[in-house]
């Protein structure tokens, strides 16, 4: 029998590089970009209700109920799979928001999965991906579950296994917005697509960081401070800022010296998130 509770890692993502390609039609950029999990997240906890209201205990600073990404998602698949129950849903927020590291389509997916099992609806990944593509463009890659090079606005993805580091995360304390970095006019649109895979080395770049590091003097200030110990990279749009180390040991070193004027988290990347790993045992 399947229960009728269960709570559910929802993991964030890094961007290991970010190239623009250029801008389609509908403003959306063209992109090619490496996700990898991180071993770090909110925990969000379901609880099957039969009367079909779905409900989120937890409120979110700015964030109306309806608008929430858990809630915009669980409804989307109570419409579409006409599933007569509901849910009641608490989360455990340590992400930050806007930081690039894709706290709300990790919640959006941990929701659409956490769904699938307790209203057991069977969907499989494919179906869950192209819903989850409708409520942002990291979603699908949270969905699937496994490191990926991303292309198209995010969604065509292909699995692949870069070194699992341990990485520094600097959390600047500003939150960016993805639309207006991507509508700023001095974003470069033009990197020539990669057609070798996997990926070479030495593109390791983030085509958003220019951009950002001229607006938010905070994010600057996060790339240069880490810049002095490894290489320091932007994921997504900012603001959080990354470095990879070879052990736990290195990283926390690092984070005991930067810590002392920045907000940072020490967390191991990996290419199966935790959220798989858990549903995975519960099979
Ligand atoms: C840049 C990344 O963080 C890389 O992981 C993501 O692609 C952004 O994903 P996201 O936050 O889920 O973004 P969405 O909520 O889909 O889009 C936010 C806004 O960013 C812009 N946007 C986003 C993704 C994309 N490929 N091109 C865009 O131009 C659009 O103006 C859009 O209105
Ligand atoms: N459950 C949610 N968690 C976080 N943000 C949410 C959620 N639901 C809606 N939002 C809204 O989405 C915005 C972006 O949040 P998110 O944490 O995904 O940003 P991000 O880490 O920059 O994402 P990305 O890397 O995908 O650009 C928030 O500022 C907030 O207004």
């Amino acid at each position: 029998m399947t229960a009728s509770r269960l709570t559910l890692p929802s993991p964030a993502k890094l961007n290991l590089m970010l190239h623009i390609l250029g801008r389609r039609e509908d403003g959306y950029h063209e992109l090619q970009t490496i996700f990898q999990f991180l071993d770090y997240g909110d925990e969000i906890t379901f609880a099957v209700r039969d009367d079909g209201v779905i409900r989120l205990h937890t409120e979110f600073e700015g964030v109306p109920h309806d608008s929430n990404l858990i809630v915009r998602a669980a409804k989307k698949l109570q419409a579409q799979s006409g599933c007569s129950l509901g849910i009641d849903i608490w989360i455990e927020k340590i992400l930050p928001m806007g930081g690039g590291i894709g706290g709300g389509s990790s919640n959006a997916a941990t929701t659409l999965l956490g769904l699938n099992h307790l209203w057991q609806l069977g969907w499989d990944e494919d179906r869950l991906a192209v819903l989850g593509l409708t409520l942002g463009a990291d979603v699908p890659v949270f969905v699937r579950g496994h490191a990926a090079f991303a292309e198209g606005v995010g969604e065509k993805l292909t699995p692949v296994d870069p070194e699992e580091p341990w990485y520094l995360v600097l959390v600047p304390q500003v939150s960016v917005s993805t639309a207006e970095i991507f509508s700023d006019p001095l974003l470069t649109r033009n990197s020539s697509p990669i057609k070798v895979r996997p990926v070479p080395k030495g593109n390791s770049r983030n085509d958003c960081l220019p951009v950002v590091a001229r607006r938010y003097p905070d994010v600057r200030n996060a790339l240069n401070l880490l810049g002095k110990f490894t290489e320091a990279k932007l994921t997504g749009t900012g603001s959080c800022v990354f470095g990879g180390f070879p052990s736990k040991a290195e990283a926390d070193k690092v984070s005991a010296l930067l810590t002392e004027t920045l907000t940072g988290f020490v967390a191991k990347g990996s290419n199966v998130s935790m959220l798989h790993r858990k549903l995975q045992s519960l099979l």
